[in-house]
């Protein structure tokens, strides 16, 4: 009998040889048996490949695993699956990583309806959210460049470098390295200009930057209220006299032909006049500057930071400043080490490195001794000014003694 409905294969012909015509010639209850067979050993290999999938070895296999030789196919997937278990196994590693804890406002606090969707803020800082809402680093690039919302305003020399250097350790804070001087420098740029040099922060990081003229500039309160009132501005300050000193060393190392600190000190040395106008003298005034921000910010949005205690007592200082931020107390004590040479703490492990780190040579440089009756004078000048600023910010930063 000839097969009705082949597969339009050359047995149709007369002349074709002789296995196929020997298949095409089973009889029905042996053609039924082979299919049924066929199905059987479908389902098993199918059953196989699921079972395979669920012991989670299942994997797309890449043009290279194809193609190689039957041979080589076993160890190359083997090699294949072991790379993706590594993969997993460090994606897992990423996600617990104490650095990677999610502890910004936003999680802490999460706005009604959200909290269901979210775990508990305990849970969350004590065993870590993925990198995608946690981590400081996001491998795709992915987020967006906001405004900062929160700024180091000043001052100069009171520290401002060691902080921000400090704070980036956080994984909820991204920073600009350099001082973009948007608000008194570049302004007419642009707030979109402004954004732009921001780095790309994920949902809860805040982003900061640091221009230590802020704080002295008449025209920059109100720039920032203009961007947002809900900035918070940190202000480190230090002992004006020993501010002055810094600040005329960093004019002395660029232009070492400059007078004297002792006679840019005065107006008029013998009679003992003191010249605001030299801005040396002029930035340590701090309570005329802070009455300018006040105009346009309430006190509890600025923190103020002991420029003596960031070198002291660093992590009690980052503490403070972690609070203010509403950020978990992530810097701490262990996070830094007294660097004798240096002369002050530094990093042991910098943002993004696992090698200590300590500020630049242009941070810590030597003093050149001033005349001690020039300083007493200087002061005497800043005393005044020193009790009402310790009375308009509610801390006693010692600087008397
Ligand atoms: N950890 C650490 N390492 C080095 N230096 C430290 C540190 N903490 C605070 N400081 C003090 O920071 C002073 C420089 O302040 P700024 O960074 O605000 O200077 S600047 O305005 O940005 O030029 C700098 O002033 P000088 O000592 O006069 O150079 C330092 O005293």
């Amino acid at each position: 009998m000839r097969a009705q409905h082949g597969c339009g294969s050359s047995s149709d012909h007369p002349g074709t040889g002789m296995p196929f015509s020997r298949i095409r010639k089973l009889d029905a209850p042996s053609r039924g048996i082979f299919r049924r067979a066929a199905v059987m050993l479908g389902s098993l290999l199918a059953s196989l490949f699921l079972l395979h999938c669920l012991t989670d070895r299942c994997c797309t296999i890449t043009p290279a695993a194809a193609s190689a030789s039957p041979g080589q196919a076993s160890s190359s997937s083997g090699r294949l699956f072991e790379d993706l278990r590594s993969l997993r196994t460090k994606r897992l590693v990423y996600e617990w990583t104490p650095g990677s804890a999610r502890s910004s406002p936003g999680l802490a606090d999460p706005p009604a309806g959200e909290s269901l969707l979210l775990p508990p803020p305990d849970l969350v800082a004590s065993r870590k959210v993925s990198p995608r809402f946690a981590g400081k680093l996001s491998p795709l690039g992915e987020g967006s460049k906001k405004l900062p919302q929160a700024l180091i305003i000043g001052v100069k020399k009171g520290g401002t470098r060691a902080l921000l250097e400090f704070l980036r350790v956080h994984p909820d804070i991204r920073a600009v390295g350099a001082e973009p001087h948007f608000f008194d420098r570049n302004y007419e740029n642009g707030l979109e200009w402004y954004r732009e040099l921001m780095p790309k922060t994920l949902e809860g990081q805040i982003t900061m930057e640091k221009t230590p003229s802020y704080f002295v500039t008449r025209e920059v309160p109100a720039r920032i209220a203009a961007m947002s009132r809900d900035t918070k501005l940190i202000v480190v300050v230090r002992d004006p006299v020993t501010r002055a000193i810094s600040d005329y060393t960093q004019t002395l190392s660029k232009k070492p032909d400059i007078p004297s600190f002792e006679s840019l000190t005065f107006k008029n040395r013998t009679t003992g006049l003191i010249d605001t106008s030299w801005s040396a003298v002029q930035i340590g005034i701090y309570a005329k500057h802070l009455d300018n921000w006040l105009q346009y910010f309430p006190m509890g949005q600025i923190l103020f930071v002991s420029g003596e205690r960031l070198i002291s007592d660093p992590a009690g200082e980052l503490g403070r400043v972690q609070d203010f931020l509403g950020l978990k107390r992530i810097i701490t004590d262990k996070h830094f080490y007294f660097n004798q040479t240096k002369g002050f703490p530094c990093l042991k492990k910098a943002e993004g490195s696992s090698k200590p780190h300590c500020l630049g040579k242009t941070k810590g440089r030597t003093h050149p001794n001033i005349d001690p009756e020039v300083v007493q004078r200087l002061r005497d000048f800043y005393r005044p000014f020193n009790m009402k600023f310790y009375q308009m910010t509610g801390r006693f930063f010692g600087w008397e003694d």
